[in-house]
This record gives structure tokens, sequence and C-alpha cells, in this order.
């Protein structure tokens, strides 16, 4: 095996799960099929990763169709890795989830041609179309996560439709990473964190987290399980390789547990 290769000992308590979107972004630049959606997931989760997020928006900007199938069918060789797929289910994502079941669907409210995801879900107002899916992923054995701006009084609706994660949208966070709000950003998140779990739901996060915010954010905001990051860490990966930059991102979480 390649040295660069050797599993690294990540901590368990929150997982990474690498969004290879920006990737399909290049690939789809020229008709050569290069750099590969399906090799950079294998790299990353050879050097650790402990899964893969893919977002296909309706206009196949970046993600396809095809490339969650091949995906999925990846996700067959990594058993104890799982597979993330993000979008609004009342655009794409149901199709691919009812053929794919993977391990988790994210639900997004994004419109068709978002730029990229920027608010979360509005409940109670939008509980009545999410409640028929999010039962039915269920029913498929698949988990639902809902994402969501960092409201504490929002997450006791999202318990009661039944999904059983959030994902907390941190753009905002990673906006004032470094600043003058940084310190009252990490209370909300660590407040929102908080009702969720009180209120039975498992947490994860997401947007624009990197190799400077991420510690930070978990040192701060208990009981994270899962951060999927694509954009820097795809970035970071042009320079450094996909097997060092999810290692460095791995580094990243185990010293968030690490006493300071
Ligand atoms: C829900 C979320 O925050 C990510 O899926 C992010 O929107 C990535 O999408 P793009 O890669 O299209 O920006
Ligand atoms: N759910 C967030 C995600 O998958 C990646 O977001 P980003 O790191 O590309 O901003």
């Amino acid at each position: 095996m390649n040295p660069l290769m050797a599993p690294f000992a990540a901590d368990a308590r929150c997982a990474l799960s690498v969004n290879v979107n920006k990737v399909a972004l290049l690939r789809n630049t020229r008709h050569l099929g290069i750099p590969s959606v399906l090799r950079a997931a294998e790299l990353c989760l050879l050097a650790g990763a402990q899964g893969i997020t893919v977002h296909p928006r309706p206009d196949e900007r970046h993600i396809r169709a095809s490339d969650v199938h091949e995906l999925a069918q990846l996700m067959k060789q990594w058993p104890q890795a799982e597979f993330n797929i993000e979008g609004n289910p009342t655009h794409n994502l149901m199709e691919l989830v009812r053929t794919l079941r993977p391990h988790q669907a994210t639900f997004v409210p994004d419109s068709v041609e978002q730029f990229t995801s920027d608010h979360g879900w509005n409940l109670p107002q939008d509980g009545a179309r999410l409640a028929p899916l999010i039962a039915e992923c269920r029913q498929l054995g698949v988990r639902v996560s809902l994402f969501m701006d960092a409201l504490p009084e929002a997450m006791v609706h999202a318990a009661a439709l039944g999904a059983d994660r959030v994902e907390l949208y941190t753009e905002p966070y990673a906006a004032a990473h470094g600043g003058p709000t940084q310190a009252v950003q990490l209370a909300r998140y660590a407040a929102a964190a908080q009702a969720a779990l009180a209120a039975g739901l498992g947490v994860n996060a997401g947007h624009d987290l990197n190799r400077a915010n991420l510690t930070d954010f978990l040192r701060a905001v208990p009981g994270v399980q899962e951060v999927s990051i694509g954009h820097a860490l795809i970035a970071d990966a042009l320079e450094l390789g996909y097997a060092e930059t999810v290692r460095d991102y791995l580094r990243c979480i185990q010293n968030a547990y690490r006493p300071q």
C-alpha cells in the first residue's frame, strides 16, 4: 500500500463526509472525464474520510445523476463509510433516494437555480410538504437530516416532523470566524445544537467549513456527529493532494476533542 494511504486514526465522535461537487464542476469543463469524481471519492475514503456527500443540482452544473449512481456503487465497497445525498426533495432528490437508498438524505430548501445553499428550512411553515417525504425516506431505511439555520426554537419542529438529524448551516459562522462576532455566532450554534439534542435529534453541520474554522466550531458546538465539507477541502486538495488534505481535516476534528 502507498504509505500516503495508510489509515488515519480519525476521531469517531465526528465524521468527515467529503463533498465532491467541485471535482465534478472541474470535470464538466471538458469531455475527458478528468478529474474523476469516483477516483476523488476513493482517495478521500482511503485517506480516512468516513463519508462522501454530493449535492446534485437539477441543472447538473456539477454532480450529475450518473455520478450519484456510480458513487452509490463505489460506496458498496466501503461498508464503514456513509453516502449522503443532499438536495431539495420537491425537485430531484427523491428519485435518487428511492433508487439508491443512501445512508442519509439531507433535505435542503434550495430553488432550482440556486447559486449555492444559503438558508435552512422555515419551520413549522414548510412542515406539511416535508412530513410525507421524511416518512417515505425513513420507510426506505434512509436517515433524514434537515438543513437548518441555527435557530434553537426551530429544532422542536424538526423533531416533530420525524427527522433524524439537522444539518446546521454554518456559513454565517464561517463568515464571522476570526472577527468580533465569532463568539456570538458560536453561542448561537451551541444553543441550536443543544436544542436539537434536547429534542432527540442528531446534529450535522456544513457549508464553508475549512481548516481554519473547523476546530473552533467543534470545540464550541456540542454533539456534532458529521461535518460535510466540499468547497474548501477540494480547493486545499489542489495544493496538497487528497490524502494530505483529508488527514489535515481529520486532525482538525481530533484537535477539537483534545484538552486545551
Ligand atoms: C447544503 C450545502 O451547504 C451544500 O450542499 C452546499 O450547498 C454545496 O453546494 P454547491 O457545491 O452547489 O455550492
Ligand atoms: N452540506 C455542506 C456540504 O456538503 C459542503 O459545503 P461546502 O463545504 O462546499 O460549503
